[in-house]
This record gives C-alpha cells, sequence and structure tokens, in this order.
C-alpha cells in the first residue's frame, strides 16, 4: 500500500492523529527582535526596552509605564505596511514544521490571530514566502484560539482566553523575552526550535492522543 493510501485509510478508520497547532508571532517569526530593531531606527532618541527587560505580552503595556506617549509610537512600527511581511525567521522554526508535518500521523496547522488594526491579510503572505503557497491551506486565522480543536498548541503568549474553556488543546509555552520567568503551571515549555526538544513532545504527545 502506498503511505498516501495508508494516510487516507488511517483517516477513514478514524486512527487518531496528533494535530499541533503552531502560533506565527514570537514562534515562527521574531515579533520582538524585530519590533525593537525597527522602533531604534524610527525613534533613536526615545527611551526603549530592552528585550532582557520585556515583561508583558503586550509592548504598549511596558511602554506606557515608561512615558504616556510611547505607545502611540510603538503602535506607529507594527502598524506599518510591510511590518508583518519582513519580520525574520526565528531560527530552525519554518525547518521544525516543514519536518513536523512530514512525521507519521502528525497534522499541523497554523493557528494566529491579527491586530485590531490591520489593511491586508499579511500572515497569509509571510507564510506563502517562508513556509510555501501549500500551507496557505494550513493557517487558521483567529482571534478566538480555544475554539480551534487542536491537541497542542505552541504559542508564546503567557495567557490564553477565550470561549472554550478548558481549550481543547494543551499549551506548549515558546520562550521569549516576555515570558521567560512566568509560572509555567504544569506546561511544557519550549525554547527554541534548534535543540531538537521539539521531536521529544511532538512523539511523547502522540501516544496521548
Ligand atoms: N508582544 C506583542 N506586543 C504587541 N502585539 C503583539 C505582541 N505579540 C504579538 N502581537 C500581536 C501580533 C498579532 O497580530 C497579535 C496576536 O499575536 P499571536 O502571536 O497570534 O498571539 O498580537
Ligand atoms: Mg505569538
Amino acid at each position: 500500500m502506498s503511505r498516501r493510501s495508508a494516510h487516507a485509510q488511517r483517516q477513514n478508520f478514524g486512527q487518531k492523529r496528533l494535530r499541533v497547532l503552531v502560533d506565527l508571532d514570537g514562534v515562527l517569526c521574531d515579533f520582538e527582535g524585530y519590533f525593537l530593531e525597527k522602533y531604534r531606527e524610527k525613534f533613536p532618541h526615545e527611551p526603549f526596552i530592552p528585550l532582557e527587560e520585556r515583561k508583558t505580552f503586550y509592548l504598549r503595556d511596558q511602554y506606557a509605564k515608561l512615558r504616556p506617549d510611547l505607545p502611540d509610537k510603538v503602535r506607529d512600527i507594527y502598524n506599518a505596511e510591510g511590518f508583518f511581511l519582513n519580520l525574520p525567521e526565528i531560527e530552525g522554526g519554518c525547518d521544525a514544521v516543514k519536518e513536523m508535518v512530514q512525521m507519521e500521523d502528525v497534522d499541523v496547522f497554523i493557528c494566529t490571530s491579527t491586530l485590531q488594526y490591520y489593511k491586508y491579510c499579511l500572515q497569509e503572505k509571510w507564510v506563502e514566502e517562508h513556509l510555501g503557497s501549500n500551507w496557505l491551506d494550513k493557517i487558521i486565522l483567529t482571534k478566538d484560539k480555544t475554539m480551534a480543536n487542536g491537541h497542542i498548541l505552541i504559542d508564546d503568549r503567557p495567557i490564553i482566553k477565550g470561549a472554550c474553556q478548558p481549550p481543547p488543546w494543551q499549551h506548549v509555552l515558546f520562550t521569549t523575552s516576555f515570558n521567560r520567568s512566568i509560572d509555567l503551571n504544569g506546561r511544557q515549555r519550549l525554547d527554541s526550535w534548534t535543540d531538537g526538544k521539539w521531536r521529544e513532545i511532538i512523539e511523547d504527545f502522540k501516544k496521548r492522543v
């Protein structure tokens, strides 16, 4: 039997496949690092928060404590046309998800939210450019990630709220500047895409579905 028909048969007979949801900003692309680079370029004389001092999920919240007018400048950076499209990859991320999608009995989806303000669906363009057009069918674009029916969500946001409580997935926290010292509350952490730990996490979850 060919690999493809074996795959189809597993789906037909309802055999369990692991569904992995992977966030985009802060997990596959470097939102925080690129923001800081562009902010310092545009506002070289304004105060800034180095990555090792970032604490809150939203940049605006921490910049507001520095000076009340800074959140507007922060917003100018990530609302600018091309910001999302030009976000650099987090090392190893795209290769990891391309390998993950080839693993036996594993389905991978990109699960991402958008900002309130956006003119174009830039996430879609980033995915096409960095992962390939075959990944466009795998994008779940939602404000409420608890409604996405996966087994694992790999995401850098420490607290993910939504209509479905508890959510269907287990949250694997992807390490980024602002979440380094938060309480994991029983969750697993993934520090990088290059140390190979993601493979262990996926294999471990596969045994549980
Ligand atoms: N650290 C952040 N500050 C402000 N906005 C952020 C931050 N990280 C992500 N965002 C934006 C970018 C996305 O459009 C949405 C949701 O991001 P997600 O990675 O899907 O949680 O918020
Ligand atoms: Mg994120």
